[in-house]
C-alpha cells in the first residue's frame, strides 16, 4: 500500500524577493522554502529588516517574488484569495465610519451571497469568541488596542479563510492585553484548528505561540535554522527547557557574524 504524502497547506520554495525602488532593486528576503501543515503554527523570527513581513505579503498574495513558488494546498499562489486573511499589527485596520460588528460584517457582505440574517448571526457568534460581546456597536476610535485587535481578528474568523497570516498583531499592546491575546489566540486555535503563519520580534511569544519557528538572518533574509516548539505551553514559560531553547534561538539570531548557514533542525528539549 502507498501513502500518499499530505500536501502543506502552504509551502514556498526558494522564494527570493526584491524591492524596486529609486535607487535600485533590494534584496529582501533570499532562498528561502518553508512549509505549514494543516493546522501548524509556524513562526516567523529574525532581527528587524530581514524580510518576515515580506515573506507574510507574499504569501498573501500581496508581493510577488522574484523567483521561487508559492503555493497553498498545492495551488501556485497569484494574488489573494479567500482561503487566506492577514491580520496585521496596525491599529488602523478597522473602518472607522463602521461600528464593530459593520466590520466584521463587512467581509461577507463583499465576498458572499449570504442573507443578511446569517451575516449577522455569524458576525456576532466571531466577536463572542473573541469576547467582544458588549462592544459590538462601538465605533473603533472609541475602543482600546487590545479591543481593535480583537476586532481585527473577529473579522479574519468570521470569513471561510482557514490560514492565517498575523504580522505582530499583538507588538502594540500592553504586556497583560498582549498576553491574554497570546492565550485567546491559542485557545482559539484549538478550537476552530487554523493554520496560522506568524511574525513577531518576541522569542518568548514565538515558542508559546508556534508550533515551530522558522529562524532567518539579517536583511537579506535566508533560512538559519528551525525549532519544533510544539511541546511548549504556558505551564513551560519558566522551564529550563523553555529557557534553553530561548537562549539558543536568541544566540543564533544575534550571532555577530551570522553570514550563511546551514539549517540546523532542532527537536524540542525537554527536561
Ligand atoms: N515597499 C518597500 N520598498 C523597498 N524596500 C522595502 C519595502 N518594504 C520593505 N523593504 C525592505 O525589505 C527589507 C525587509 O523588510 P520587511 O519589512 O519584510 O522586514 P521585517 O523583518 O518584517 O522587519 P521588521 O521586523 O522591522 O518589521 C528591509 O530592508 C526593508 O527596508
Amino acid at each position: 500500500m502507498t501513502v500518499k504524502a499530505a500536501v502543506p497547506v502552504i509551502e514556498a520554495a526558494a522564494l527570493t524577493i526584491d524591492y524596486q525602488t529609486d535607487r535600485g532593486s533590494v534584496r529582501a528576503v533570499e532562498d528561502v522554502s518553508l512549509t505549514v501543515g494543516e493546522g501548524e503554527r509556524l513562526v516567523l523570527l529574525g532581527r528587524s529588516g530581514c524580510g518576515k513581513s515580506t515573506i507574510l505579503k507574499s504569501i498573501a498574495g500581496f508581493v510577488k517574488p522574484h523567483s521561487g513558488a508559492i503555493r497553498i494546498r498545492g495551488r501556485e499562489v497569484r494574488g489573494p484569495g479567500p482561503d487566506r486573511i492577514v491580520v496585521f499589527q496596525e491599529f488602523d485596520q478597522l473602518l472607522p465610519w463602521k461600528t464593530v460588528r459593520q466590520n466584521v460584517e463587512f467581509p461577507l457582505r463583499i465576498a458572499r451571497d449570504l442573507p443578511g440574517e446569517q451575516i449577522r448571526a455569524r458576525a456576532e457568534a466571531a466577536l463572542r469568541r473573541v469576547g467582544l460581546a458588549r462592544a459590538m456597536d462601538a465605533y473603533p476610535h472609541t475602543l482600546s488596542g487590545g479591543m481593535k485587535q480583537r476586532a481585527a481578528i473577529a473579522r479574519a474568523l468570521v470569513t471561510d479563510a482557514d490560514i492565517l497570516l498575523m504580522d505582530e498583531p499583538f507588538a502594540a499592546l500592553d504586556a497583560l492585553t498582549r498576553r491574554q491575546l497570546q492565550e485567546d489566540l491559542l485557545r482559539l486555535a484549538e478550537e476552530i484548528g487554523f493554520t496560522l503563519l506568524f511574525v513577531t520580534h518576541s522569542i518568548e511569544e514565538a515558542i508559546l505561540i508556534g508550533t515551530r519557528l522558522h529562524l532567518l538572518s539579517a536583511h537579506p533574509g535566508r533560512t538559519v535554522a528551525s525549532f519544533d516548539t510544539s511541546g511548549f505551553g504556558w505551564d513551560d514559560l519558566a522551564s529550563p527547557a523553555f529557557e534553553r531553547v530561548a537562549k539558543e534561538v536568541h544566540q543564533i539570531l544575534f550571532a555577530p557574524d551570522r553570514e550563511h548557514a546551514d539549517t540546523p533542525t532542532k527537536e524540542p528539549a525537554r527536561d
